[in-house]
């Protein structure tokens, strides 16, 4: 018997059932198979990339580094064989400032006597984020590659793939910026646009292909009409009105833009320009993007993948529309405009209805928006608690208490939820496409208090 079949031995051949958290051990559900596969091909290829990569390293990191490899593989190796085995969690043991809040979770999860949860059977979310906790773990406590992120290179090289997409976009963005006489009208009707072209970015996410860059070669706006027909939820027009409403009012000169952000690479390019045609239009005036703090979800955007694709454009890219989009993202940069925070809060596996409990600073900080974006899938079952809801449960009430501001969701649909969708919407999509959940084919932009 395969460990694979041991797995489904233990599971149940069911779908999950309605209004509930996520569990994997539902055969039926996305979750099993990114359990089961999508996982441990994932921490397979983190090990590959190292193998492959030691000689670079090791002249980067001098040669002591070859113990940390071989340490770092047996306990990526271990990390499989766990998940594969469905082994109780162990608790983090590293020195890093979250692993107490870890090993709380790990404890509050654990039950009366004491058994510690297994990734089969525990809330979904909070197994999902574990797993990229423990690999990170793997690294941090080595001795010369405890701040390595193995994903560093794919991230940028997702950048460079893309170059031909981002070119078109970036010449639409610097003609659009040189012009003099842009009106409302104007705005009201390539807003939009700006909005659809993040919101597709977030299909280039290297978590699905184990660190393989995604090529997106099409133009990103030839693409938004392309893809309408794609969109299960389009709430934009909300969104529009309302950003274009506010530039009327004349007094409020302190709007701040929170973006949650997802993705590194091509995704990060168009969460870019949104966020640079909404400052040049006067729409807001400061932005704060927010990052993680340690490498996450494989593609997850860090303070070291912002900072190189700002300079990547500003310097080393061929193109001149590119160049010129760079420097000016480097000055929103160095003005403080744009701003670049990575708090702790999004790399544990807590839900966004939590924060306010579990992190009142972050909700207080949140509370001073003007209107926050949340980027991508994951930040979406976040957002929506990771519960399968019924598709039809209107996206306000799934967000819970997350009410600090205004708030706009931008998410290609890579995992089983939906919500806020019309009646046999849900039912007619997976009749013609039963892979329709899986694949950041189809999306949504889904507001809440516009
Ligand atoms: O990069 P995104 O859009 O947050 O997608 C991440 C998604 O990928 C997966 O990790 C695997 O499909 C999902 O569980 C997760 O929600």
């Amino acid at each position: 018997m395969t460990v694979d079949n041991e797995l489904i031995r233990l599971c149940i051949d069911e779908s999950p059932p309605r209004n509930q958290p996520l569990v994997a051990k539902y055969i039926r559900s996305f979750a099993f198979p990114v359990l089961s596969k999508l996982s441990p091909f994932n921490i397979s290829k983190t090990g590959s990339y190292l193998e492959a990569n030691k000689t670079a390293i090791l002249q980067k990191y001098g040669p002591g580094a070859e113990n940390d490899i071989t340490s770092v593989l047996t306990k990526l190796n271990t990390l499989i064989t766990d998940i594969l085995n469905n082994k109780p969690f162990r608790e983090l043991v590293s020195d890093n400032v979250d692993v107490e809040i870890w090993n709380k979770v790990l404890k509050d999860y654990s039950d009366e006597d004491g058994n510690r949860p297994t990734w089969l059977f525990t809330n979904w979310l909070y197994c999902e984020c574990y797993i990229h906790r423990r690999i990170f773990e793997a690294f941090e406590t080595s001795i010369y590659l405890k701040n390595y992120d193995p994903f560093y290179e794919q991230k940028m090289q997702g950048l460079v793939s893309c170059e031909d997409a981002m070119e078109l976009l970036g010449k639409f963005l610097i003609k659009y910026f040189h012009k003099e006489d842009i009106d409302i009208k104007n705005l009201h009707e390539d807003l939009p646009k700006m909005f659809k072209c993040a919101l597709w970015g977030n299909r280039c996410d290297l978590s699905q292909t184990g660190g393989d860059a995604i090529a997106q070669t099409e133009c990103p706006l030839v693409l938004v009409d392309a893809l309408q027909h794609l969109m299960l939820v389009d709430e934009s027009p909300k969104a529009v009105d309302f950003l274009c409403a506010s530039l009327n009012d004349a007094t409020n000169d302190d709007k701040i833009l929170d973006i949650i952000l997802d993705n590194a690479g091509y995704e990060l390019f168009t969460d870019l320009c949104l966020a640079d045609y909404l400052i040049t239009f006067k729409f807001v005036n400061t932005i704060r993007f927010h990052g993680k703090v340690i490498p996450w979800f494989i593609s997850d955007v860090t303070t070291q993948d912002f900072i190189n694709t700002i300079d990547y454009l500003s310097y080393k890219i061929k193109s001149d529309v590119l160049k010129e989009l760079g420097k000016r993202w480097e000055n929103y940069m160095k003005s403080g405009q744009w701003k670049f925070e990575c708090e702790q809060f999004w790399t544990l596996p807590f839900s966004f209805g939590q924060i306010k409990s579990l992190d009142n600073e972050l909700y207080t900080k949140l509370e001073e928006s003007f209107l926050i974006i949340s980027k991508g899938d994951l930040n979406y079952r976040k957002l929506v608690g990771d519960v399968y809801w019924n598709p039809t449960v209107p996206f306000i009430e799934t967000v819970g208490n997350f009410k600090p501001s205004k708030l706009i969701a931008l998410r290609t649909l890579k995992s089983d939820i939906t919500c806020g969708l019309p009646e046999g919407l849900a039912e007619h999509v997976s009749k013609t496409d039963p892979n329709w959940l899986k694949e950041g084919k189809y999306a949504v932009i889904q507001v809440d208090g516009i």
